[in-house]
């Protein structure tokens, strides 16, 4: 504010002493009223002043200079003669001479008459004094008007005073003194007011009149004295004009120079009254402005500029240039309006001055706001966690932050006038491409990115990544600014997070996001280059059981050492990937041939069979089965080659598993009837569409009903009574089984229950198991469950295994057919003879009886092999301490075949068919005699 002060006081200062020193604007504001009077001016009437001039004509006619006054008074007699209005004498009579009297004579005889006086020096110097006509004249003259003019600045005569005087203004001007003798009822002469300290020895003036100066077609006309004198007609056509007499002749007359006379000749000082008569008597006179109107005008130009620029904003300050006119039309307007003259030189000269001051404020202001812009980019500079380098347009380093001293180990005094791009390879491999892009930068092209982030390698050899983003300065022609942004840390987190993202946590291996993706772009390549994509899935065995059993820490164990045999079996290249649970996928590329694919597939097989170990050193082997789909062959679409390889996995698995699987076309057909059967199948569950039939069981010596196979049947609406073997392998396959087998066992001892309560004897009941439920403990809790429901006694439930399912898994079974035992529960190994039973496994196993398959008895009562395996089971089974029953004994021959080779019970249509539970009250009520067929 303080500075702002001192700028309007400077100002302010200036404004005054342009008017106070007004010498240069005065004669600017003299040429504007030249170029404005004109315009100012309204077409006059035509003078009504003549001149009457001693030229030098008259001279040459009448004697030099002065004139003996008798010619004078001839001069006035020939215009009283014709009639002229009143007569204006410019010529001075200070002192007495010859022929006085006849002047004062003349003059009495025209009574118009008016003399003038002037400033007159005194002797000595000593002051001014009224150079008055002599007494003589004085008296007979119709009054005394003086002939004072001042010239301007520029020299120029434009103006006259209404009085003026030594001491006071006591005379009025010359053409004003003729003007009222010409025209009485016209304005008078003011009178002279008196100074309020008068001056004796100064001149002084009044009222002051700018004159117009029209052009020389309104000039008053003029007659010489000469001609005059001599031609009487003449004399005539100044009938009631004003007639102003006075010298032309050069070397009498200097004449006086006006804006009008520029060009030409000085004017006549004669003239220039009568044209001051002219225009006092049309009106046409300007006054000038009082000092103080034109000091307030200045002032106010002088603060416009400064209270409405900063309203106006730059771009309106310019404009407002424009009103640097204004005080010259305001002047002309007045001038033309009001007839007073306001000098517009000093409030133009003000205008500009605050104009030019506002200018000078802003510029100030500005450099003000680009210093504090400057340093308050400097302080971001060096507050920034970025690095910032800036290049000139030609990219040569100009600017370093710390930052980017501290990244590259280097000071900006060594690097500056360096190219950005020859810096930037001493740290990173991408200078090359941020060369380019600074390049379109500097072109115009805005802000550009780096695609990547940059690996830059610091001065300890540490990498770090680097966003970098180059920036214009303005339209990029005047250099740019390379800003590098640290995103190490986000970089490894993103890495991080995308690791995670496509890999599993507890082996590592790629998962299926990647394997997927990895898939992908394998079949794109094979199929462009005419190659093989093979996709191993592969499945551990045994693994639910494993978990189960063993606890998560041996499955987590398990799985890792999987991954591990895995990876160890491919190529580098080659993809290993955890699918899910104890699923895995390994995806071989560029694979040529098929026995390839087979030779790996084999040998992975052939590994995961061999024991994984554990620091306890407890071991176990994690069988495996493998699906393989080879694509493009099978399917170029990976979705689709990983379900044909699953397909093919389960298929194997189905066949017993431990091995690998190609994939087939009929697999698409078997999985879709596969997954239709499972969903009849579990609908016919959820409507009860299941039930159980009863084959008895009969003691061959004692004949008598020991026991009761239930046979399940499904009562199927629109297809009547349909028989285990249609449904039974397809629940085993889709697992519904384990739902089926458990309904079974519910039922079945539900059943026992029903009948105990109707008060019949029941006889042990056995239930049929099938090989998936004892791929773990579930049949186990199933048991439990159905004697916790039936509360029957265990003693009355049996339950009946294949050969091939206790083989296929001893250890498992031993484990679950103790449990079973331990229950009360009773063990049955059916179909006996058809598997490949070991002896040692069969006697670890906690059965209670053996059932010969139907298959050896049909023949037995003929001899051959099958009588031979017979009585061998028999005596084997009976070594083991186990009961020995014969299944589908039909003959009389048969049964007494079985009799006497000591088999204890058979089963067959002998004795009856399976049969709902209604007709088996007649079975349990029965006594011994009547149990033969037909009885
Ligand atoms: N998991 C489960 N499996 C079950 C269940 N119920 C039955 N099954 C299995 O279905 C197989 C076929 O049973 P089914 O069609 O009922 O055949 C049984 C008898 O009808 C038939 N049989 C009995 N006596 C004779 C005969 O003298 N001649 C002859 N040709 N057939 C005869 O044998 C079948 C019983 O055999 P087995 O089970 O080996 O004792 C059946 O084999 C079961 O595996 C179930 O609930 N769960």
């Amino acid at each position: 504010m303080a500075q702002r002060g001192g700028w309007l006081a400077a100002a302010t200062l200036a404004a005054v002493a342009a008017l106070t020193q007004p010498a240069p604007l005065q004669r600017l504001d003299l040429v504007i009223y030249d170029a404005l009077e004109p315009l100012a001016r309204p077409g006059g009437p035509e003078p009504r002043s003549a001149i009457v001039a001693i030229d030098e004509a008259s001279l040459a006619a009448f004697g030099r200079w002065p004139w003996h006054r008798g010619l004078h008074a001839a001069v006035l007699d020939r215009l009283t003669d014709a009639g002229a209005a009143a007569v204006g004498m410019a010529v001075l009579f200070p002192e007495s001479a010859d022929g006085d009297a006849a002047l004062a004579a003349a003059m009495q005889r025209a009574g118009n008459v008016v003399l003038a006086t002037a400033p007159g020096t005194l002797p000595g110097g000593r002051g001014v004094r009224d150079l008055l006509p002599t007494g003589t004249l004085a008296e007979k003259a119709a009054g005394i008007g003086h002939v004072d003019v001042e010239l301007d600045a520029d020299s120029l005569a434009r103006r006259t005073f209404e009085r003026a005087g030594t001491g006071i203004p006591a005379w009025p001007a010359l053409s004003l003194a003729v003007l009222h003798r010409a025209e009485p009822d016209g304005r008078p002469p003011a009178e002279a007011a008196a100074p309020a300290a008068a001056n004796a020895a100064s001149w002084v003036r009044a009222g002051e009149m700018l004159l117009p100066f029209p052009g020389r077609s309104l000039r008053p006309p003029t007659y010489s004295a000469l001609a005059l004198l001599r031609d009487a007609q003449l004399a005539a056509s100044l009938r009631g004009k004003a007639v102003f007499v006075g010298t032309t002749a050069a070397g009498l007359e200097a004449g006086l120079a006006t804006p009008g006379s520029r060009n030409a000749s000085p004017m006549p000082a004669v003239e220039f009254h009568a044209r001051a008569f002219d225009a006092a008597r049309s009106g046409h006179v300007y006054r000038s402005a009082a000092p103080a109107t034109a000091a307030v005008f200045t002032l106010l130009m002088l603060a416009l500029p400064l209270a409405v620029h900063p309203l106006l904003g730059l771009r309106g300050a310019i404009a407002g240039s424009a009103f640097a006119l204004a005080p010259l039309v305001a002047s002309g307007v007045i001038l033309y309006s009001t007839r007073v003259w306001v000098p517009p030189a000093a409030a133009t000269a003000s205008f500009v001055l605050g104009h030019l001051l506002w200018f000078a404020l802003y510029l100030k202001q500005t450099r003000g706001s680009l210093l504090r812009a400057r340093l308050g980019a400097e302080a971001t500079l060096r507050s920034i966690a970025d690095a910032v380098i800036t290049v000139d347009g030609a990219g040569r380093i100009v600017l370093m932050n710390e930052v980017a001293e501290k990244l590259a180990g280097i000071g900006l005094d060594r690097v500056q006038g360096q190219a950005a791009a020859g810096f930037l390879a001493g740290f990173c491999s991408a200078a090359t491409e941020i060369d380019r892009l600074l390049a379109d930068c500097l072109r115009g092209h805005g802000t550009l990115r780096l695609s990547e982030p940059l690996e830059w390698r610091r001065p300890d050899g540490a990498p770090c990544s680097l966003r970098v983003t180059l920036t214009p300065i303005g339209d990029g022609g005047a250099g740019a600014v390379l800003a590098f942004n640290d995103v190490t840390e986000t970089v490894a987190f993103t890495a991080r997070l995308l690791y995670e993202a496509t890999h599993d946590p507890l082996t590592g291996l790629p998962n299926r996001t990647l394997l997927l993706d990895r898939l992908r772009q394998a079949l794109t390549q094979a199929k462009r280059k005419d190659s093989l994509v093979a996709l191993l899935f592969v499945d551990l065995d045994r693994f639910k059981r494993i978990n189960d059993s063993l606890g998560h820490n041996w499955g987590d164990h398990v799985l890792k050492v999987v991954a591990q045999r895995l990876e160890a079996s491919v190529r580098a290249g080659d993809t290993v990937s955890r699918w899910g649970g104890d699923e895995f996928i390994v995806l071989l590329d560029n694979v040529t041939e098929r026995n390839a694919v087979a030779s790996i597939a084999g040998k992975i097989v052939e590994v995961l069979d061999r024991e994984i170990e554990t620091d306890d050193g407890t071991s176990l082997v994690a069988s495996c089965s493998i699906g393989v789909g080879l694509g493009p062959q099978d399917s170029d679409d990976a979705e689709t080659l990983l379900s044909m390889a699953d397909k093919a996995m389960y298929r194997g698995k189905m066949e017993g598993g431990g091995n690998f699987t190609f994939y087939a076309a009929d697999m698409n057909t078997w999985s879709r009837d596969r997954l239709k059967m499972e969903g009849a199948l579990r609908h016919a569950l959820a409507n009860r569409e299941f039930e159980l039939f009863f084959q008895p069981q009969v003691d061959i010596h004692g004949n008598r009903l020991v026991g009761l196979e239930s046979l399940i049947r499904w009562r199927k609406p629109g297809a009547g009574l349909v028989t285990p073997a249609t449904f039974i392998p397809a629940a085993e396959e889709c697992g519904v089984i384990r739902s089926i087998g458990e309904w079974a066992l519910h039922e079945a001892a539900e059943q026992v229950a029903r009948w105990s309560a109707e008060g019949l004897q029941p006889v042990p009941l056995a239930v049929n198991v099938s090989a998936r439920q004892c791929s773990d403990m579930g049949v186990v809790e199933a048991i439990r469950s159905a004697l916790a429901c039936s509360r029957i006694d265990p003693g009355l439930l049996k339950i009946e295994l294949t050969e091939s399912t206790t083989m296929h898994n001893v250890d498992f079974v031993a484990t679950l057919l103790d449990s079973v035992n331990r229950i009360g529960v009773g063990v049955a190994v059916d179909d006996f003879g058809t598997g490949y039973s070991s002896l040692s496994y069969l006697k670890r196993f906690p059965i209670t009886e053996l059932k010969i398959d139907k298959s050896f008895v049909g023949e037995i009562a003929t001899g051959g092999d099958d009588a031979a395996i017979v009585r061998g089971t028999i005596a084997l089974a009976h070594g083991l301490e186990m009961t020995v029953v014969a299944e589908g004994v039909e003959t009389a021959a048969q049964l007494e075949f079985l009799a006497g080779h000591h088999c204890d019970v058979a089963q067959g249509y002998f004795f009856a068919e399976p049969m709902p539970a209604s007709e088996v009250r007649r079975w349990l009520l029965a006594p011994p005699s009547q149990l033969a067929r037909g009885g």
